[in-house]
């Protein structure tokens, strides 16, 4: 990707009482490799999870609400960032908090995962970019060996790149669930699932840009599985498990975000616990992965991270020791850190964009 100018966006959630700001947004200057605080947004309670549109035009933004008898429930909340960062609508997207949201190509539609409720949610978007209604709720069913596996926790929803499928990892049942999504009839369409193996927990994934592999990193045993991708089936064939912690690591970790480089060639995880990314080499033709090698995120509790448009820069948020570090990518793929941290309270989503 080439950058057409050095000043970027870069937005951050985290976890917040409502009161307090929750999602910031910052500009990121790309020559310097430094964060500058724009704007910060309150009134949202939990916001651990932000998605923008297509067009670059909307951020939206999962919270925690409440329905009419005080229970817990999933809000979404989209803003225009057209100028600054300003509230479009809030809406019920899921009747659970949630962890996850995601809009499709188009931005017609938003998908929001609820960890603790075990379903995952279709809502519409309108053309001004506001939350419509709810479409579809899909709740899972099963769980796992892992004592975190009682009851489903989808995770994430993920996009084949042809945009035809939605692929599911979830966590509590050791299943990716697939989804067709129908546009016509505005539902989901239940297409299989891919089993992994027991007590992995998969949490989080990534499509290879040759769009033939895909990548998920489980939470629960700190390993990632590569998968070749039949785009004409929407299905997902292992090929290889790899550890996310360097050999003789024996500490409690467990994974979080996982993320490709523009070119494909590097795949990266992150280690909460070993408080670290992991760097695999990845072969474009067999998708086989050779771990490159662990970098310390500078930080406590790297729940996600984030690969900076233009391939120069990654970005990680550390939510135990509340801040935010910048490292430049090196020609062998490793991260270096650039010496560069910001405090932030409990980041937990960084999402750099080209405005
Ligand atoms: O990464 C994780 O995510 C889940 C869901 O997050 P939440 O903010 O919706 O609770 C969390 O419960 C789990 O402990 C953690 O590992």
């Amino acid at each position: 990707m080439t950058l057409h100018n050095d000043k970027m966006t870069v937005f951050i959630g985290s976890y917040a009482e409502a009161s307090a700001s929750g999602v910031y947004r910052y500009e990121f200057d790309a020559a310097e490799g430094t964060l500058t605080l724009k704007e910060q947004a309150s009134g949202l309670r939990n916001p651990t999870f932000l998605n923008v549109d297509a067009a670059n035009r909307r951020l939206y933004a999962i919270a925690e609400g409440a329905d009419a008898d005080g229970a817990k429930v999933g809000d979404a909340v989209a803003f225009s960032i057209e100028g600054g960062l300003e509230e479009l609508n809030r809406k019920l997207a899921i009747t659970a908090p949630s962890c996850h949201i995601q809009r499709d190509a188009d931005s017609e539609f938003a998908l929001l995962c609820s960890y603790h409720g075990g379903r995952i949610s279709l809502v519409s978007l309108s053309d001004n970019g506001e939350i419509g209604e709810i479409l579809d709720i899909q709740q899972h069913e099963g769980s796992g060996p892992h004592p975190n596996q009682k009851t489903p926790h989808p995770h994430s929803t993920n996009f084949s790149p042809d945009g035809k499928y939605i692929f599911v990892p979830d966590l509590g049942i050791d299943r990716i669930v697939a989804y067709a999504l129908d546009k016509e009839n505005r539902k989901l369409v239940r297409h299989g699932e891919t089993v992994v193996h027991p007590g992995a927990g998969p949490r989080h994934m990534t499509f290879h840009p040759n769009g033939q592999f895909a990548f998920v990193i489980n939470e629960l045993d700190s390993t990632v599985i590569a998968f070749r991708y039949d785009a004409e089936k929407g299905a997902l064939e292992a090929v290889q498990t790899v550890s996310t912690l360097p050999e003789g690591f024996t500490e409690a970790n467990g994974t979080a975000e996982i993320a490709i480089s523009e070119d494909g060639r590097f795949l990266y995880g992150s280690n909460r616990g070993h408080d670290s990314l992991v760097v695999f080499a990845v072969d474009a033709e067999s998708g086989q992965l050779t771990l490159v090698g662990h970098v310390s995120t500078e930080g406590k509790h790297p729940r996600h991270f984030a690969l900076v448009p233009g391939g120069q820069f990654a970005i990680t948020a550390n939510k135990d020791t509340n801040n935010v570090a910048v490292f430049r990518i090196s020609e062998s793929g490793m991260p270096v850190f650039t010496g560069y941290s910001i405090e932030i309270s409990q980041p937990v989503c960084v999402i750099p964009v080209q405005l």
